[in-house]
């Protein structure tokens, strides 16, 4: 970037700065004119819910508990209870709209050793599960990285991975053949019952959900798009030898008792989410997402929250039922539906106990939302493009539920293979002399500079500090990152020691001029972006929540 290049992009910073107030001043403006306008959203008590589903979420498939076999629901019940009892899962601190905040959900990743899951900002690292017949992963003393209780545990995911990646084909290959059957025998597609109709506050409606949804495709855009570097032999696509290849699960777990502020869905008033609508970041484009969900209704203990405080909690949860009851802090839209017979009023009640996958499509308020209830190990998919045309929510039901979504994740700059190989990269360009024990840079070729800073922003970035930042809070159960990431940290030195060499060519008087400008502009711009990424990281540091 050449200065004036520089002033250009700290303007346009300070412009997206004033237009992200002023979306946000507008999404206010538009929620008081909203009042309570809601859009229409089906259950599967609801007429047309079935047809709703087969006409606008086909991508989505349920597969009952049955469907699995009991040893596996066992398994893998108790090695998520494991994760739990043992701390592992935690809520992450993301990025959203330029502000940090707290996960409502507790997470842990598992997967595939090495590679790692990025969204909203946040790189979380991978405990490795452990394939059949495999002692489990080695850390580099040849020591196994956890203990048998979390081999175990991550077994049993990676057994269940391993269900879902031949389940989720044949389902969609099945659906595939009823599909294309139904669509010879019935040619027009049937409508979704309960349209709403087009008017000035349908208007106001779609514009605020436009603003939103802008907004998630902003942040969708945070992620390690791969168009910038060639594939390497890790980014394997969605369906090889007609297998889908899920790399890694990312566990959620929440308890609606401990937590109080969980906000209302807002579009549909379909209830209280534990995860707000988006949809799911940085996955291989069509690939399908696989879901188990769990809930316990005995709750593990949960070593965050003290009896005390449920106490306090479970108080005010009944505070706020009771006033319920007497019509305050109801929706219109609850209203209406509680104005109806005493049975309906109960079967709303009983499908909000009940958790549930919202969907909506993105970018419509015409077709009605759709709300599937989960009973306890209970799994749905979404497949084809559904990930993309749609989004999904969360709702919390009323005891608490983990769930672990299954996930081929683009993986092109997200394995540690991928930034070691970087990182040779850069280091290839420092030469140690043996005998004076002196280190000098081999190639001032610009070109090459400009790729050994990128590379050193992005191991420092991209990798250390968000593993500092929350990727080792993982290392007291496994160890698979701490070598690693500790040789990291040693080559980032190298890179600093780098960045000192090329500070002392351009100094030096007796570079020639012409070369000097060109790396003096090089250095400029690499430590300018660093210095300013150092700041976000900073800031960070202290939540604003
Ligand atoms: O828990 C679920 O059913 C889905 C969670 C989810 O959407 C996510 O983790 O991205
Ligand atoms: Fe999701």
């Amino acid at each position: 970037m050449k200065p004036r290049q520089r002033k250009q992009y700290f303007r346009n910073m300070k412009r997206s700065d004033d237009s992200e107030r002023e979306k946000r001043r507008k999404r206010r403006r538009l929620i008081q004119e909203l009042g309570e306008q809601r859009i229409p959203y089906l259950s599967p008590a609801d007429p047309g819910f079935q047809e709703l589903w087969d006409s606008s979420y086909a991508g989505l498939a349920l597969r009952q508990s049955s469907a699995l076999p009991d040893g596996l629901h066992e398994r893998v019940q108790s090695a998520l209870r494991t994760l739990q009892r043992r701390g592992c899962l935690l809520r992450d601190l993301v990025r959203v709209r330029d502000r940090d905040v707290f996960t409502a959900v507790s997470r842990a990743l598992v997967g595939q050793p090495g590679y790692t899951y990025r969204y909203l900002d946040t790189r979380l690292f991978t405990i490795p599960w452990h394939c059949e017949g495999e002692e489990g992963q080695k850390d580099e003393k040849d020591k196994p990285c956890c203990d048998s209780d979390l081999r175990d545990a991550c077994k049993a995911l990676w057994e269940l991975n391993q269900f879902f990646c031949s389940d989720v084909k044949q389902q969609t290959n099945a659906r595939g053949v009823k599909r294309s059957r139904s669509d010879t025998e019935n040619s027009e597609d049937t409508p979704g019952e309960g349209m709403c109709e087009e008017s000035v506050k349908d208007r106001l409606l779609e514009e605020k959900q436009e603003e939103e949804e802008e907004e998630e495709e902003e942040e969708e855009d945070s992620g390690q798009g791969c168009s910038h570097s060639s594939p390497p032999s890790s980014a394997l696509p969605p369906d090889v030898a007609g297998l889908v290849q899920f790399n890694i699960t990312l566990i959620n777990y929440m308890d609606p008792i401990a937590m109080t502020q969980l906000k209302e869905e807002p579009y549909y008033g379909m209830g209280k989410m534990a995860v707000g609508w988006h949809h799911d970041e940085n996955l291989v484009p069509l690939s399908p997402v696989a879901v188990y969900s769990y809930s316990c209704p005995a709750e593990p203990k949960n070593e965050g929250v003290t009896e005390k405080d449920r106490e306090g909690q479970s108080k005010e949860k009944e505070k706020q039922k009771e006033t319920k009851t007497e019509g305050e802090g109801t929706s219109k839209e609850e209203l209406k539906k509680e104005e109806g017979e005493g049975l309906e009023k109960e079967e709303v009640q009983k499908e909000k106990a009940c958790w549930r996958v919202g969907l909506k499509v993105a970018w419509d308020i015409h077709t009605p939302g759709l709300a599937l209830p989960l009973q306890s190990g209970d799994c749905y998919y979404m497949t084809d493009d559904l990930n993309r045309t749609h989004q999904h929510c969360v709702l919390a039901g009323d005891t608490a539920r983990f769930s672990s979504t299954h996930r081929v994740v683009q993986c092109c700059t997200g394995t540690l293979d991928y930034i070691q190989k970087r990182s040779s990269e850069a280091l290839e360009n420092l030469h140690t002399d043996p005998e004076k024990n002196t280190k000098s840079l081999k190639s001032l070729l610009p070109s090459t500079l400009q790729h050994i800073e990128d590379i050193h922003n992005e191991v420092e970035f991209e990798w250390l500090r968000q593993y500092w930042f929350q990727g080792r809070r993982f290392a007291r159960f496994c160890s698979w990152w701490t070598k690693p990431m500790e040789q990291m940290e040693k080559d980032w030195k190298e890179m600093e020691q780098m960045t000192q060499l090329l500070l002392a060519v351009v100094e030096d008087e007796n570079t020639a001029q012409e070369n000097r400008r060109e790396m003096a502009d090089i250095l400029l711009n690499a430590l300018s972006d660093r210095q300013q990424h150092r700041q976000t990281w900073r800031d960070r540091y202290v939540p604003v929540c």
